[in-house]
């Protein structure tokens, strides 16, 4: 069974995302965009530790391996980890379009059980873009790029000014981040255009 609220349907007037011309080739790593993402950060020991790789047009893929601190049920991956992975792997692809957003609406689907040491392997588009809304979709499957789906994902994202994260963060992180000296990593951090 598959559902997608209405919320998530382009509207008629939406148009194709466009790949920024300065993002990452096919193939290249993403990176992390800030050391302290419970998705993609490599200072968190308990983090998701995703790798997203650019895809052709504003698409990527990415791996995430299901460690012993993500389990739900015993031997099991947790389905808000799972939507914590999905989550990242669309939020990444707004690097593509260097448009900073945030996660509106995600709905996501639990398709099969995905074990400890899995690798869930992610597959993220843009489908479309509506004025400050951006609509996406993911898969993650197991046992490989081409295994079964054990869940997808779509979501909507909201662009936002970078005063979103300035107005709304921890003053402490916010301020470690702008003070931070490597001009890319800062910009990053904020998904600003370096
Ligand atoms: C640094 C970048 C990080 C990149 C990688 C990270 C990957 C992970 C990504 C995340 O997890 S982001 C963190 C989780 N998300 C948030 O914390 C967002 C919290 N929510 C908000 O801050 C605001 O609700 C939000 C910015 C999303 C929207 O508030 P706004 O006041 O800017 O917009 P507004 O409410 O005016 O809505 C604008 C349009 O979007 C629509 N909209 C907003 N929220 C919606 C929603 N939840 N569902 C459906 N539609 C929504 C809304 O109906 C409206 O449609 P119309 O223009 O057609 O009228």
């Amino acid at each position: 069974m598959r559902g997608t609220s209405a919320a998530l349907q382009p509207p008629a007037d939406a148009t194709a995302p466009v790949r920024h011309p300065e993002a990452p080739a096919p193939g290249e790593l993403l990176g992390a965009h800030y050391g302290q993402c419970f998705g993609c950060g490599g200072e968190q020991p308990h983090g998701l530790h995703l790798e997203a790789r650019a895809g052709e047009g504003v698409s990527l893929t990415a791996e995430f391996t299901v460690k012993i601190a993500h389990q739900g049920a015993p031997g099991l991956a947790h389905g808000g980890i799972l939507a914590s992975a999905l989550d990242e792997a669309l939020g990444s692809l707004n690097w593509l379009l260097r448009t900073i957003a945030v996660t509106g609406r995600l709905e996501t689907d639990f398709v099969r059980p995905v074990p400890v040491d899995a690798v869930l392997h992610l597959q993220a588009e843009v489908t479309a873009v509506a004025g400050r809304k951006i609509y996406a979709t993911a898969t993650g499957r197991i046992g490989g790029p081409d295994g079964p789906l054990a869940v997808r994902a779509d979501a909507l994202f909201i662009e936002v000014k970078v005063d979103h994260f300035i107005d709304h963060g921890r003053q402490e992180e916010i301020q470690a981040a702008m003070d931070d000296p490597d001009q890319f990593r800062r910009a990053r951090a904020f998904e600003v255009n370096p």
